[in-house]
């Protein structure tokens, strides 16, 4: 499948014939469990004898090439462990690839400035590190503080340990901080899941808006309907590989035949009539 045809004609990210391999040191394979008896599951937990020292390659990338352009929103999709977060993360710069290259032109963000925040620190205090983390200065931050708390709708929450929130206000502080420098590179790892319809509606506007300021935005999600609203173009990872890079109603599509069909919910039983 080709690849629509972007409006800026300008790379923002080139991936070429990328390889990322995990490498789990230390990983251990034990030998079977004879018995269940006490004694030898005893013996399996703590005989260092029977401990195979061992390094595990994990292939989660495989021979990976594409180009995005500036002013592209890229849906990124595929079955739970394809090598999608692997991806996003190696372009975010956070993974060396083990083979291959990858060229950005302009500062990545990946929404997760996750990797800064502190759960036992407030809200307020995480603006200010996050924003930090994207290159704002304080006065940058303060300046915008009201806004970045309006749009993540947390209210006073914000002045409570990040730890208390629900998952929801979390991710929406998350996605408010990390929007509120304007990124040459957005990546977006499932965030948008957890917020509300209503917040859906105003992550929406702003992923369109920060595409109208040029910026290439890269999305991955398990939810096609985030897909289908946000992205241009769809990239479709199966087991480390580019299975198909197109517009994104073919390349949904496509992915969506090869999933189960969904039961149809069962009906809920009648109640039996009231006692008189
Ligand atoms: N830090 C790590 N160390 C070793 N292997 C890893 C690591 N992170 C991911 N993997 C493995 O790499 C492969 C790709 O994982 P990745 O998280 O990129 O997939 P994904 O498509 O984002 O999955 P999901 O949809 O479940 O989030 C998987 O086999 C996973 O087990």
């Amino acid at each position: 499948m080709a690849a629509p045809e972007p409006k800026d004609s300008t790379p923002a990210v080139i991936c070429s014939h990328v390889d990322i391999t995990y490498r789990v040191q230390g990983a251990k394979k034990m030998g079977p469990v004879a018995d269940e008896d006490d004694e030898s599951l005893f013996k399996n937990l703590f005989s260092r004898g029977r401990e195979l020292a061992t390094i595990q390659s994990v292939e989660a990338v495989k021979d990976v090439s594409f180009v995005a352009y500036h002013g592209e929103s890229i849906g990124i999709i595929g079955r739970n462990g394809s090598g999608k977060s692997t991806l996003l993360r190696s372009i975010a710069g956070l993974i060396p690839p083990t083979r291959g290259r990858i060229w950005i032109s302009g500062e990545p963000s990946l929404l997760g400035v996750n990797a800064v925040l502190m759960s036992k620190l407030s809200g307020e205090r995480n603006i200010y590190i996050g924003g930090q983390a994207l290159g704002l200065t304080r006065a940058q931050i303060k300046e915008r503080f009201a806004d970045i708390v309006d749009f993540s709708g947390i209210g006073d929450s914000v002045y409570r340990p990040m730890k208390t929130y629900s998952s929801g206000q979390a991710a929406r502080l998350r996605f408010a901080i990390s929007t509120a420098a304007t990124p040459d590179i957005l990546m977006i790892d499932e965030a948008l899941a957890t917020g509300d319809a209503d917040f859906k509606e105003r992550s929406s506007a702003k992923v369109a808006e920060i595409r109208q300021q040029a910026s290439t935005v890269f999305l991955v999600s398990h939810s096609n309907s985030t897909i289908r609203e946000l992205c241009s173009r769809v990239l479709w990872m199966e087991k480390g590989v580019l299975l198909a890079d197109g517009p994104t109603e073919e390349v949904v599509a496509a992915y969506e035949a090869t999933l189960p069909k969904k039961k149809p919910p069962a009906k809920p039983k009648p109640l039996p009539p009231a006692e008189a």
